[in-house]
């Protein structure tokens, strides 16, 4: 399975292609609609999200609400784009006609996209950079995402995302390990925050930050259960699923880093307390005692919950900005900034759920049967039989 998307933050939309997905997966606009509504919440966004109202417009690849087997494509229409049409018109038009209309921009934002993309493609005007690495392209990754979290609930596999620290708040850890009562607080929750008082103090900081033009980041988790044990590989870095993951996540617009289970910690800990004691029983074949590692051992998944967080940086557009260099005149400067988000760490954590959900649905239509959806399914259900009693 494969995916390409294209589109500017503000153009008519973005365009999406699947490729590989099992006909005869049941599919229906509202599902991946519900998935993009999430994305759009969460407490700290700018004033973009009032104006959006995400919504797929399915335009190939499904006949009567069920996959057939051929690419799928959406259409997700950006609702600002009438507010651009001429800055970010696609006919040809006169250059001198062209200076008025294009509102140039020549002061690259630290940590943004807009200097490195500016040299890299030669383009005076970094618009044509931030257009793109604008992060509205993972509207088009959560539709994709939504996708494969479908095709996965009809393999017993769920999953679910929460927020667990913004700007140095961190939530208390919570026992609850059902995926769905996860994803049903983290939905009711302004932040996506399993931990109530913390919430309130992440809120709180997102005010202050937002007062003093400052932006904050965060650390979002990701939990999917019901991936039968040995997805992935050993065998060479490439077919790693958690490598895949890793990178996955770090795809996503400001994400700097990712962990599974402990992750980090590990370092500071002795073997004894970082590897999962290995049990069996009938009823569940093989189990850990633990999920220290998070679901993953040699590149292969170990039928525990899988556990990914991803590290989200502050948003790099500053309503105080920092000093840049204007790439016409060289002469530094600190530019006034138009609209942005302040902290999108809630709306990260779920783009960060749908972009694992790709990489579980990819690997297991990679090593499993998938030009069928009813056949997938026999077939992995008779691969967990197997494990059980390995
Ligand atoms: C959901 C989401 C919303 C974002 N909103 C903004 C924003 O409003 N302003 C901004 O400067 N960056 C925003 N970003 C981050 C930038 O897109 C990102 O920093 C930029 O593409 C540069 O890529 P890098 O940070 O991965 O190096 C957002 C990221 C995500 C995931
Ligand atoms: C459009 C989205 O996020 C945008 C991501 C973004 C950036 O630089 O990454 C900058 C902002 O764009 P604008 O200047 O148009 O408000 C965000 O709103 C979205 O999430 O759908």
């Amino acid at each position: 399975m494969r995916y390409l998307t294209a589109g500017e933050s503000h153009g008519p939309g973005l365009t999406v292609i699947i490729e590989g997905l099992p006909a005869g997966l049941p599919l229906t606009a509202e599902e991946i609609n519900e998935s993009l509504r999430l994305r759009q919440g969460g407490y700290g966004r700018g004033r973009r999200m009032q104006i959006e109202k995400d919504q797929v417009k399915i335009t190939a690849g499904v006949r009567h609400g069920k996959t057939i087997g051929s690419p799928v494509s959406f259409f997700v229409e950006n609702r600002d784009w009438k507010h651009w049409t001429d800055i970010m018109g696609i006919e040809p038009i006169d250059e001198d006609e062209a200076k008025d209309l294009r509102r140039v921009v020549t002061r690259p934002r630290p940590g943004h996209a807009d200097l490195n993309g500016g040299i890299k493609y030669g383009h005076r005007d970094l618009r044509n950079v931030l257009e793109r690495s604008s992060a509205r392209e993972t509207a088009a990754r959560v539709a994709v995402g939504a996708v494969a979290k479908i095709l996965l609930k009809h393999l017993g596999i769920e999953l679910a995302s929460h927020v667990v620290e913004i700007g140095g708040v961190k939530a208390e850890a919570q026992s609850i390990s059902e995926v769905e009562k996860i994803r049903e607080i983290a939905d009711q929750s302004p932040v996506r925050c399993l931990d109530e008082e913390a919430a309130q103090k992440m809120m709180n900081l997102i005010d202050e930050t937002k007062k003093n033009g400052n932006s904050i980041g965060g650390v979002v988790e990701v939990i999917a259960t019901g991936m039968p044990p040995g997805v992935g590989s050993h065998v060479h870095y490439d077919r790693k699923l958690d490598a895949k993951i890793a990178g996955a996540v770090v795809s996503i617009n400001a994400f700097k880093g990712v962990e599974f289970g402990i992750g980090f910690e590990a370092a500071r800990r002795p073997g004894s307390e970082v590897h999962d004691e290995i049990l069996w029983n009938e009823e569940q074949g093989y189990f850990r005692k633990t999920n220290r590692l998070g679901g993953f051992e040699g590149g292969m998944t170990t039928g525990m919950p899988i556990v990914v967080r991803g590290v989200m940086k502050p948003i790099p557009t500053l309503y105080k900005p920092l000093t840049s260099v204007d790439i016409e005149t060289k002469e530094p400067f600190k530019a006034s900034v138009e609209r942005s988000d302040a902290c999108a760490v809630p709306a990260a954590s779920v783009v960060c759920e749908h972009v694992v959900a790709w990489e579980l649905a990819r690997a297991l239509s990679e090593q499993f049967y998938s030009d069928q959806m009813d056949k997938m399914k026999e077939q992995i259900d008779e691969f967990r039989r197997y494990a059980r009693e390995f």
